[in-house]
Parts: structure tokens; C-alpha cells; sequence
């Protein structure tokens, strides 16, 4: 079993009146994929805009690699490795596919646009960044305008934008969200072949991808953390199935 390299200890936000998340403590392994299931506003988007840094909790902890990190900033926790893709990850139209990565990938070297530095330099962000295509199944789109690849490829380029960052943890809000079954099979397959190298935070409503890909599978309904194992056991859980996979799923186990 891997070392623990995200936790969250009581974690707790309350917008007004209503509490989105309740108290919740998790333990997310290295080099795993993590997924967070659970009905419509059971608290998980909430939960992962906690740990990513965008939404500060009103009490509990995260603790990245051993260390609080409760109060540093999306900035901070990017720097930390810890990155959130979809939803935040902005992608430049206009620009080729290639340079949108390139760009992230000078970011995270901290070389801004400073491209009359020395071209070994360069010629390494290149081949990152080619490396970081490849990665993600986009190695023959590198010169083509992001502004016209299919919805599915774009997701593809978010990924490969975030993964230019060398993020150590990836928090993925629902990656399959609009696709067709055939793109929702790829993103899967390239997800899957992420695991090796880096610690996932998957929410997905995908059960199909949830049960595929996680090595551990967290339930909240209400949010309160419900349940937490293995697919297996979450599948089998009486009351996670009563409360949130439904006869679907009863089924399919
Ligand atoms: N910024 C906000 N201000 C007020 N309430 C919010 C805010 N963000 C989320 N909520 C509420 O918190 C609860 C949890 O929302 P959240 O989006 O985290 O759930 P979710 O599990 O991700 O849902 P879904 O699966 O539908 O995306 C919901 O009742 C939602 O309306």
C-alpha cells in the first residue's frame, strides 16, 4: 500500500445555512486513483474545490504530504503540485495545440515568455511538451488551432495542459461530462494509462469510468462521507447502493 500524499482531516464548508460538506476525512493514496461518488449536491465539487485550493473550508484541514496546507492559494497548491484540470483550465483558441502546452509548460519552468533565452532551453520545453502530446493522444494535432478540435480532443488538451505542469496530484471534475460513448471510452483508456504516474482525484458520475479506474471509492451523500473502499466494496455496500448506485447497479455488480 502507498504513502498517503493528500488528506483531508474534518473538513467542513457551510455556505449560509446549508453545510456542502460535513466533517469529512479522507485519505488519498500516492500513485492511486481516488474517486468521489455521490448524488447531485452531495458535496463533491465542493470538496475538491477544497483541496485544490479555490474554496477555503470553514474548519477542518488539509494536509499535503504531512504538511498544512489549509492555507495556501490555488497558486500555492499549483506550485505545491497539487492541480485541478476541467472546468478552470483555459484554453487559447486561437492558439496551436502545441503552443497552449508550451505555454503551461514555460509557466511551471517559471521562464515566462522569455524565448530569447538559451535554446536548450527551449528545445527542452518543446520536447516536453511534444512528450506531454504523445502522453495524451494528441501528438498528430500539434499545429492545429485549438479552437477547432472536436469536444473530446479538447478535453484531451486540458489534460495535457495540466499535466505540462508536472502536477504531482490531479483533480479531475467530471473529465467524461458531454462526451459521446466512443470519446468517454478514450478519455478512460488515456486516464488509465495516467495512473502509473500520478495520484487521481476523480468526481465522476460515470459509473463505468468510476469502477474502471479507481483503486478507491468515496461515497458522500449530504455532504457527509458515506463510505470509502474498494470498488468491490462499495458496490457491495447495502446502504451506498440504497442511498446512491440504485437498482442500475444492483444489477450490473
Ligand atoms: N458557491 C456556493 N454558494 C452556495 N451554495 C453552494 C455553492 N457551491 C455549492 N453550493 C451548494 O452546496 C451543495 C453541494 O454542491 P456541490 O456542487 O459540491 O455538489 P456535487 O456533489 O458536486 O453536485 P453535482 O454532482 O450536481 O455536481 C449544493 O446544495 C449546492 O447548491
Amino acid at each position: 500500500m502507498t504513502a498517503t500524499i493528500l488528506e483531508a482531516r474534518g473538513l467542513t464548508k457551510r455556505f449560509g445555512g446549508l453545510t456542502a460538506t460535513d466533517d469529512v476525512t479522507l485519505a488519498i493514496r500516492e500513485l492511486t486513483c481516488h474517486a468521489l461518488i455521490g448524488p447531485n449536491g452531495a458535496g463533491k465539487t465542493t470538496l475538491l474545490s477544497q483541496l485544490s485550493g479555490e474554496l477555503r473550508p470553514t474548519a477542518g484541514q488539509i494536509h499535503f504530504e504531512g504538511r498544512d496546507v489549509t492555507s495556501a492559494d490555488l497558486g500555492g497548491r499549483a506550485r505545491l503540485g497539487i492541480l485541478r484540470s476541467f472546468q478552470i483550465t483555459s484554453v487559447c483558441d486561437d492558439y496551436s495545440v502545441f503552443d497552449n502546452v508550451v505555454v503551461a509548460a514555460q509557466i511551471r519552468e517559471g521562464h515566462g515568455f522569455r524565448f530569447w533565452q538559451a535554446p536548450r532551453r527551449v528545445r527542452a520545453l518543446a520536447d516536453a511538451t511534444r512528450s506531454v502530446l504523445e502522453q495524451t493522444g494528441l501528438a498528430d494535432f500539434g499545429d492545429v488551432p485549438a479552437g477547432v478540435l472536436s469536444h473530446g480532443q479538447r478535453r484531451q488538451l486540458e489534460l495535457a495542459i495540466a499535466l505540462a505542469m508536472q502536477p504531482r496530484v490531479l483533480l479531475l471534475d467530471e473529465p467524461m461530462a458531454g462526451m459521446g460513448p466512443a470519446e468517454a471510452e478514450r478519455m478512460i483508456d488515456l486516464l488509465g494509462s495516467l495512473r502509473a504516474d500520478y495520484t487521481i482525484v476523480l468526481v465522476e458520475h460515470d459509473m463505468d469510468a468510476v469502477f474502471n479506474l479507481a483503486d478507491t471509492v468515496s461515497v458522500l451523500v449530504g455532504g457527509r462521507l458515506v463510505a470509502s473502499g474498494t470498488p468491490q466494496e462499495i458496490r457491495s455496500n447495502a446502504s451506498v447502493r440504497e442511498a446512491y448506485l440504485g437498482h442500475e447497479q444492483e444489477d450490473a455488480a
